[in-house]
């Protein structure tokens, strides 16, 4: 197993939150904590001595082919699979399943046509877990928070029809929604941007940023498409066959690096301010980070 980073979490002191640490002397806790963290399935290694912080308000991008095991990154967040060894914690805590502490956009899947549930209570369903009694105030105080929700992915003119009528690309963005609603310290989404129009694309990849910045959570985002987010991305996380690193964009999405990791020549050239990766033959397949915004 080979072990290779880029950069650590000190890395992070150098870039997104240099002037915090600066101004402090001392970086906020982070929300989300990998220590020596291996996944495992039978003899098939996806990551190993995978060390991880992610901090309040950081935008972490998670890259790499099918199959490296970034759905099972969020898995483990989530506490819905064990590490084979090291530690995890989420919000200082080991990561349980239904915590009010994460917001969870999934990859997308279909919505029966005969769902009747209509999309504020999908919304709201971002809230349970959460404190809310039972009077009047509070129902207005929940149904504000909704409705908030909703209209931050612009959302209002179908959120209360029944979800098996709506677009992938409408189910999407108010799966975006109930994943804010509660204002989450963790935001884990799994490819969130698929179905999205390229206008919505930025729209809520900008939402999401804005509430790592606002809410100060901590942002994984998978993503087999770099450049909608490229702007927004604080650092990467790419895993490739059992090998990983992890930096800023800078320092992991570079022709030296990627090409170590695929262990095939890789060129990546900025084009217009979009990254395109080219180049590997099987079973190196790169040029899912090739695209436009
Ligand atoms: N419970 C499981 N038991 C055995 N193998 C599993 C299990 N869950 C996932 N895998 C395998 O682990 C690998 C990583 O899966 P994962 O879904 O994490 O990849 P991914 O990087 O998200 O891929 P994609 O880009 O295709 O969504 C896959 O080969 C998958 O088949």
């Amino acid at each position: 197993m080979q072990r290779e980073h880029v950069a650590d979490s000190t890395g992070l002191r150098r870039n997104w939150a240099g002037s915090l640490a600066e101004d402090t002397g001392s970086e906020p806790d982070p929300v989300v904590r990998l220590r020596d963290a291996r996944l495992a399935y039978g003899p098939r290694v996806l990551w190993d001595g995978l060390d991880l912080d992610v901090r309040p308000g950081e935008f972490l991008a998670v890259l790499g082919p099918n199959g490296s095991g970034k759905t099972s990154l969020l898995r483990v967040l989530l506490g819905l699979q064990q590490l084979n060894t090291g530690k995890v914690d989420v919000a200082g805590a080991p990561p349980r399943r239904g915590s009010s502490t994460i917001g969870y956009i999934p990859q997308q899947r279909a919505v029966d046509e005969t769902l009747t549930v209509r999309g504020t209570d999908l919304v709201g369903l971002g809230l349970d877990g959460h404190h809310w009694g039972l009077g009047l105030r509070h129902r207005r105080a929940r149904a504000r928070k909704v409705g908030e929700a909703v209209a931050a992915v612009e959302a209002d003119s179908y959120a209360s029809m029944p979800l098996g009528l709506l677009s992938g690309g409408e189910q999407q963005r108010l799966r975006v929604a109930q994943a804010i609603v509660g204002d989450p310290s963790v935001l884990l989404c799994d490819e969130p941007l698929l179905s999205l129009d390229p206008s919505h694309q930025r729209k809520v990849s900008s939402l999401i940023a804005e509430q790592a910045k606002s809410a100060g959570a901590g942002v994984l985002f998978v993503t087999h498409e770099i450049n909608p987010v490229l702007p927004l991305v604080d650092r990467v996380l790419y895993l490739v066959d059992g090998k990983f690193r992890v930096g800023t964009p800078d320092e992991v999405m570079n022709s030296e690096t990627l090409s170590a990791l695929y262990g095939t020549h890789i060129d990546v050239a900025q084009v217009g301010g979009r990254l395109v990766v080219a180049g590997g033959d099987e079973p190196a397949h790169p040029h899912h980070v090739e695209g436009g915004r």
